[in-house]
């Protein structure tokens, strides 16, 4: 993010006056065809609309009309392991980055690489949404929007999201187990099924389907494209608009 600096204001504010007033005396010149006429209507245009621009900046400030404010949301991506999230999340994050609006992506697996001794016990797990749900908040307080994806399987852990989060958008992605198994470029079904790794949601631990969730899309059906677009929608329709 950068802020325009006072420095620059005021080059950019006498670089536009050379600008104005030499188009002044040009315009001035062509139709009478006399240079003194011509720069003494470019002085006079000078000094009056330095004075008359402060004075409508200072009007147009006082009013609010006309002027959308734009809340922070957070879209929460759920569902099984391999259900999409990431990959929906991404093709959506980069529609809503062409939106120019503060958003940030999280993702499980960056989080889950800086927060170490986190592990997949129901308490760890519930733990770690309360972090994820303090950050998003953190970012909130200074108009950030965020696209998180996380397994997330738990009722309570997404009640605690919701109540801490504002505006947020529940982005459920299910799919069949069994296209999970098949779609799992990660190997982390396989393991699961050797018994190499303890609560994987789905297989030797829940997943919690969620029952109040804004956007509920089924990656057996819908492309990514096609999910990516329908949440898009739905973002651009309550929030962005
Ligand atoms: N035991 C167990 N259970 C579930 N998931 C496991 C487990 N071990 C590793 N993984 C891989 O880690 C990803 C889930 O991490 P999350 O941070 O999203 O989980 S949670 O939200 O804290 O429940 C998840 O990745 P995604 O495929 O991105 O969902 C899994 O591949
Ligand atoms: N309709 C779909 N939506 C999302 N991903 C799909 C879909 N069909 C196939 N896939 C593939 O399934 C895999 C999902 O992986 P990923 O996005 O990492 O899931 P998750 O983050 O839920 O673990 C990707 O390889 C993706 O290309």
């Amino acid at each position: 993010m950068f802020r325009e600096t006072n420095t620059r204001s005021i080059v950019k504010g006498i670089s536009w006056r050379v600008v104005a007033t030499t188009t002044t005396i040009i315009i001035v010149y062509i139709f009478f065809g006399r240079l003194d006429l011509a720069i003494a209507a470019g002085l006079i245009e000078t000094v009056l609309k330095v004075v008359l621009y402060w004075g409508h900046e200072k009007i147009w400030h006082k009013i609010h009309w006309g002027k959308k404010k734009i809340e922070p949301f957070n879209l929460w991506f759920t569902g099984l392991p391999l259900s999409g999230k990431s990959t929906i999340a991404d093709k959506v994050y980069k529609e809503l980055e062409k939106l120019h609006i503060p958003i940030e992506r999280i993702d499980s697996k960056d989080i889950r690489e800086l927060v170490p001794n986190i592990g997949y016990s129901r308490e760890d797990r519930n733990r770690h949404m309360l972090r994820i749900a303090h950050l998003i908040k953190t970012l909130q307080n200074n108009s950030i929007s965020t696209v998180a994806s996380f397994v997330s399987p738990y009722r309570e852990s997404r009640k605690a999201i919701r109540e801490m989060v504002k505006n947020n958008i529940v982005v459920y992605l299910k799919a069949d187990i069994e296209t999970c198994k098949r779609r799992d470029y990660k190997g982390v079904y396989e393991k699961a099924l050797r018994g190499e790794l303890e609560n994987f949601s789905g297989i030797n631990d829940v997943y919690e389907e969620p029952q109040h969730a804004e956007i509920v899309i089924d990656t057996d059906t819908v492309s990514a494209d096609e999910a990516a677009s329908q949440i898009v929608k739905y973002v651009r329709k309550h929030y962005v608009k």
